[in-house]
């Protein structure tokens, strides 16, 4: 079954760690000294103008375990001159294998993020990322990805990634 995911443009989502309405200070030992509110924050890929920076939409197929991601990355996303930022692909490639991380596994962080980057992609253009979980060994999830032109006659990108589940034994990621 195929489920569209729907992020809310200017209301931040996450796992729930760190606070997507929180900014924790810590101190030089890591311990958190001050926490206050930051209403402006935001999911990192939501927290341009409309139309200017990441437009995307995902969808997720629970039987599968694949995310699926159509993105058009507008025009505050430029890298060389007419093409996409690679932190910018990065960026989507993350969250795309992330959501799949997150609605196979629950709570998880990147571990690790390997891309090749094998075209550039045009400024303006829609491609697609199509990422699937590999294998779960204990609470390490392996998931794969690659960024393909709408008719995927084009191979943009190709990653793999590693996600750990967050050891509820632990206080801090
Ligand atoms: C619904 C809406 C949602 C919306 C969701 C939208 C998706 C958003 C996606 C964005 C996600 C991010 O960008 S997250 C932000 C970027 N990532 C981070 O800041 C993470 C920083 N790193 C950490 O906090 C930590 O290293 C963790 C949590 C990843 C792991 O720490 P830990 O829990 O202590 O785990 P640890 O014991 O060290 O390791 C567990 C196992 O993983 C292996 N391991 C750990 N790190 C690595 C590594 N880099 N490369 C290889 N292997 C590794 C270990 O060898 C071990 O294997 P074994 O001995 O068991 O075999």
């Amino acid at each position: 079954m195929s489920i569209p995911i729907n992020l809310v443009r200017g209301r931040g989502v996450g796992s729930g760690r760190p606070r997507q309405d929180s900014l924790c200070l810590r101190g030089a030992d890591s311990k958190p000294v001050k926490e206050e509110p930051l209403s402006q924050a935001r999911l990192f890929p939501r927290s341009l103008e409309e139309g200017l920076g990441f437009e995307y939409a995902m969808f997720h197929n629970q039987v599968e375990n694949r995310t699926v991601c159509i993105l058009q990355g507008g025009p505050y996303l430029q890298g060389i001159p007419g093409f996409l930022h690679g932190g910018a692909i990065a960026t989507m490639i993350d969250s795309t294998v992330g959501m799949c991380a997150v609605l196979t596994g629950g709570a998880v962080m990147t571990a690790n993020l390997n891309i090749n980057f094998r075209r550039p992609i045009p400024l303006c253009s829609v491609v697609v990322i199509n990422s699937q979980l590999d294998k779960i060994e204990g609470r390490k999830l392996f998931v794969s990805c690659n960024v393909q032109s709408l008719d995927e006659k084009t191979l943009y990108s190709e990653a793999t990634s590693l996600f750990v589940k967050l050891d509820p034994k632990k206080t801090s990621p």
